[in-house]
């Protein structure tokens, strides 16, 4: 793992902003499409604003989120409807969105249509992930009822329920995450930068994010 410093996140967020649009311009340089996975959450937004105004053929870029929390998209919940405000918008309007939510009571109905679609854009170009403080990636919480096989199992999505999730989650497995071709990780703070720092001595079931670690590009700013 590889670890960046950051004077501030403002800084940071246009930093990596650049930095992910840079990769994504190399990615089409050699193939017909690209794909990029990003995070919902808090975090992101300011990435997003500055990404959408890149100039590069979005309408060659699959966008996918690394996860989704099971509400509607007009939930302020939904990392759907964060996307759509200020990722998806302006010149990245044009990038073509594989969603990883359908209007259902349960992720687990809806997990083999979306996992199929998903299919077109692997693997993953580029992606971006956060951390929450419980040291959970993607929606892979420590735990969570299918832990196991988002950790170890070879499905590309996992439905799951969790004690520190609000509501069901569905989310992109490890084996999908660790076989992107580039792999940033973002967090702001002195307790994620703690949380960061705990998970690389403890195992993938007690500190998930301990499981993508490797190869990935950390982004830290205090604040
Ligand atoms: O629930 C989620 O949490 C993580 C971290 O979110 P943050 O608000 O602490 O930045 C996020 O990466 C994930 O996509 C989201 O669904």
């Amino acid at each position: 793992m590889k670890l960046l410093e950051y004077p501030d996140a403002e800084m940071m967020m246009m930093n990596l902003a650049d930095t992910l649009a840079g990769e994504l311009k190399n990615a089409l340089l050699t193939h017909d499409t690209a794909s990029l996975a990003v995070p919902g959450g808090t975090t992101p937004g300011p990435i997003f604003d500055s990404l959408c105004s890149v100039d590069l053929d979005w309408s060659r870029v699959h966008v996918m989120l690394t996860d989704e929390r099971w509400v509607p998209e007009d939930s302020e919940r939904s990392n759907t409807r964060l996307l759509r405000q200020r990722l998806l918008v302006d010149r990245a309007a044009a990038a073509q969105y594989m969603p990883l939510y359908a209007k259902a009571e349960t992720p687990e109905e809806k997990l083999p249509e979306l996992a199929a679609d998903l299919d077109l854009a692997l693997p993953i170009s580029v992606c971006l992930l956060g951390m929450g403080a419980d040291m959970h990636t993607a929606s892979i919480f420590p735990g969570a009822d299918r832990l196991d096989l988002a950790l170890n199992g070879d499905d590309r999505l996992v439905a799951m329920r969790a004690p520190g999730a609000l509501e069901p989650r569905i989310t992109l497995s490890a084996a999908v995450l660790n076989a992107a071709i580039s792999r940033h990780i973002v967090i702001v703070g002195t307790e994620k930068r703690a949380a960061l720092e705990r998970a690389q001595q403890l195992t993938p079931s007690e500190a998930p994010v301990a499981a993508i670690l490797n190869g990935a590009t950390v982004h830290w700013a205090e604040k």
